[in-house]
């Protein structure tokens, strides 16, 4: 029986945990994949339910999990907090050593015409960008405001380049062999020596193919040649903003995965985007990131790829028939698109 913790969060973050955990009951219904889900408070809603974001219990939760599930958090409400939900989510990430956060991007051929790009650009797209997540400005130390300073540092030192950069080249090695380090070299201290170290590891590789990009001409080729990218490999700062820039390749942040590995703990999987507080409660968000976050936890975490692949072709079917949620231009509500998931996985 394997154990998932979830953590719905705020905003969209329920909803689409609703309809990713529906979806995964329907295909998982009569087969040998049993599982157990506890559902701990997290974010903006640890703090309405325990006073805090990462409250002491979900932390206990979280050590016992075979995988985790993370809607989203964030929200107005809570913006002057003594502990915001996002400080709650850096606390969890680090606590848990969530180091490498991957995050794939793909267009299926018969999706194609969701993307606002023109389709001879962004037809054939199938890249993962792997994000440094417990690192960088995020987390240096000092970060303080005083008056009218603030202060943010970025810090990297050597281990932790070396230990995502290696994280970056095996998955490489799984996929075309091409890795695109992003950088702010020709700038900052901290991207020298991460170009430094990358190279320095690329020497272990030497089946894999490395460049190096700027990350302001890196943000433009993401749009103008996407296909252009295997593996991108970058720090916190960098691929946080790089990936929801993607998202625009297939059409849709609400269409965006990913998987924040750890070496010590089990995997989180988590939608890349927010709690989307603008569509929050109307049955609006689309749910695609939170169901592949699920299928990446069903690949990743437990070996089930005949699982997550029918998970993902009866998503890809429902789309295709052109029903989809109101991000994509489409009419349906993210019940509707639930529902027509899990009769599509009932048929097949
Ligand atoms: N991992 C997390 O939980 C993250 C939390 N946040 C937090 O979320 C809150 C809102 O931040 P925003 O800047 O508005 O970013 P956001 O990612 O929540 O939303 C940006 C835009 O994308 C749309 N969108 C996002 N997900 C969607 C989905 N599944 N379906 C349809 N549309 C979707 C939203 O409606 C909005 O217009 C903030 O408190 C922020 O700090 C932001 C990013 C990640
Ligand atoms: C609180 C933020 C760092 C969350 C975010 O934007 C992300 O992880 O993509
Ligand atoms: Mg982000």
């Amino acid at each position: 029986m394997h154990k998932i913790v979830t953590l719905p969060g705020d905003g969209i973050g329920p909803e689409i945990m609703a309809s990713a955990l529906e979806i995964l009951q329907a295909a998982t219904a009569g087969t040998d994949f049993t599982y157990e889900v506890t559902e701990m408070p997290f974010g903006g809603a640890g703090i309405d339910a325990k006073g805090h974001p990462f409250p002491e219990e979900t932390q206990a939760a979280l050590q016992t999990a075979d995988a985790i599930l993370l809607g989203a958090i964030g929200g107005p409400q809570w913006h002057d907090a003594s502990v915001t939900p996002e400080q709650g989510l850096l606390q969890m990430r680090a606590l848990l050593g969530l180091y490498a956060n991957v995050r794939p991007v793909r267009l299926a051929d018969s999706l194609v015409h969701l993307s606002p790009l023109k389709e001879e650009r962004v037809k054939g797209t199938d890249m993962v960008i792997v994000r440094e997540l417990i690192g960088g400005i995020y987390f240096g130390k000092p970060k303080y405001r005083e008056g009218d300073e603030a202060f943010d540092t970025m810090y990297y030192n050597r281990g932790m380049i070396e230990r995502i950069a290696r994280y970056a080249f095996e998955v490489a090695q799984t996929r075309r062999g091409h890795v695109t380090s992003v950088d702010k070299a020709n700038v900052l201290a901290n991207s020298r020596l991460w170009r430094e170290t990358v190279n320095e590891v690329a020497q272990d590789y030497p089946d894999v193919q490395v460049e190096h990009l700027y990350v302001d001409a890196a943000a433009m080729k993401l749009i103008t040649k996407p296909t252009d990218f295997d593996v991108i490999l970058t720090e916190n700062l960098f691929g946080d903003i790089l990936s929801d820039e993607a998202s625009v390749i297939p059409g849709s942040l609400g269409l965006l995965p990913s998987a924040s590995i750890s070496a010590e703990q089990a995997a989180l999987y988590e939608p890349i985007h927010g709690s989307a507080p603008d569509i929050a409660g109307q049955a609006l968000a689309n749910p695609m990131s939170m169901i592949l976050s699920v299928t990446m936890m069903l690949r990743q975490s437990f070996g089930e790829e005949v699982l997550a692949d029918r998970i993902e072709e009866a998503c890809q079917a429902v789309m295709a028939e052109g029903i989809f949620t109101k991000d994509l231009g489409g009419q349906a509500s993210t019940t509707d698109f639930t529902q027509a998931v899990i009769r599509k996985l009932q048929e097949g």
